[in-house]
């Protein structure tokens, strides 16, 4: 069975990108989660003295620094393989990388992930901070309360991000459809037509460095509801991260939410 460590082994991929490189600094500063390497396509290499190998090897590098828990900000396609070799070597797995197909299963889904979680314990969130979780609660309040209100769902992000919509701005519609009557998606809007009802507008904007913002508008002909999440940096994410991978290290197999983490 599982192993109850008190402060996690972890592994972390994609460990030379944005938010890699913040979790391994935040990682520094706590004692429930120690990163013991770091692997990466592009680089190997130090980063703040832990050491960070090339992705290709990376069933060498579970052998040689038996982690517990990976913590996994890269691409789909290489989180889905390095799930698959974690699920083999019975290390847990904490997934924030964005950007998997919306069905599942079809190419490019989290099928593999699921999968994975039949061995080993395995949480996805496509948001890892606190106040994104306290923003899907509310908007499934306000969405709920104002039956017929237009919606719309706007997020914007730094000229890197790759994936669009953003994961937390699926996360949100997903959100919205599960408690109020909707047609679909419209995303972006150009042309000659009128808003149909029963449509939720999605917008993506990519500019500068914007760490990432989520606006959900609700309104009617006489008022206006808007819930604004707005991350002043990558900490909020890398630690909810750290949180949930002290908090999965040793628990049985299984698929998690960020939520059960953020509970306790
Ligand atoms: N869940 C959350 O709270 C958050 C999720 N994200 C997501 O995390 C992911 C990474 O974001 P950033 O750090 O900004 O990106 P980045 O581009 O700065 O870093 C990506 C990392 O993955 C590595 N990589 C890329 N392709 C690879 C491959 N084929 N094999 C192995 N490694 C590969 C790169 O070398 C790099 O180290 C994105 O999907 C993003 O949307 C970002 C912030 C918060
Ligand atoms: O790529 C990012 O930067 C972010 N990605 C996540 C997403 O796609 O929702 C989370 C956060 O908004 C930052």
């Amino acid at each position: 069975m599982t192993r109850e460590p008190s402060s996690a082994r972890v592994l972390v991929s994609g460990a030379t990108g944005r938010m890699g490189r913040r979790v391994i600094e935040e990682a520094a500063a706590r004692d429930d989660a120690r990163v013991v390497a770091g692997v990466s396509r592009d680089l190997s290499g130090k980063i703040d003295d832990i050491p960070v190998e090339p992705a290709d090897e990376f069933e060498v590098v579970l052998r040689e620094y038996d982690p517990d828990v990976l913590v996994d900000f890269s691409v789909p396609e290489a989180s889905r393989e390095f799930v698959a070799d974690c699920a083999e070597a019975n290390v847990a797995c904490v997934v924030g990388t964005t950007g998997f197909t919306e069905d599942e299963f079809a190419e490019g889904g989290l099928a593999a992930l699921r999968e994975a979680s039949e061995r080993v314990p395995v949480l996805h969130a496509s948001n890892f901070s606190r106040g994104v979780q306290a923003l899907l609660r509310a908007v499934e309040g306000a969405v709920s309360d104002l039956p017929g209100y237009d919606v719309e769902v706007t997020e914007s992000h730094h000229r890197h991000k790759r994936d669009a919509p953003s994961g937390t701005a699926n996360a949100i519609l997903d959100r919205i459809e599960s408690v109020g009557e909707f047609d679909g998606r419209i995303h972006g809007r150009e042309g000659d037509a009128l808003r149909e009802p029963g449509e939720i507008g999605v917008h993506a904007r990519r500019a500068g460095g914007i760490r990432g913002e989520h606006e959900i508008l609700l309104a009617n002909e006489h008022e206006e509801l808007r819930l604004t999440h707005r991350a002043g940096n990558r900490s909020a994410f890398a630690d909810g991260a750290l949180d949930a991978a002290g908090w999965l290290a040793g628990r049985n197999p299984g698929w998690y939410d960020f939520s059960e983490v953020v509970a306790e």
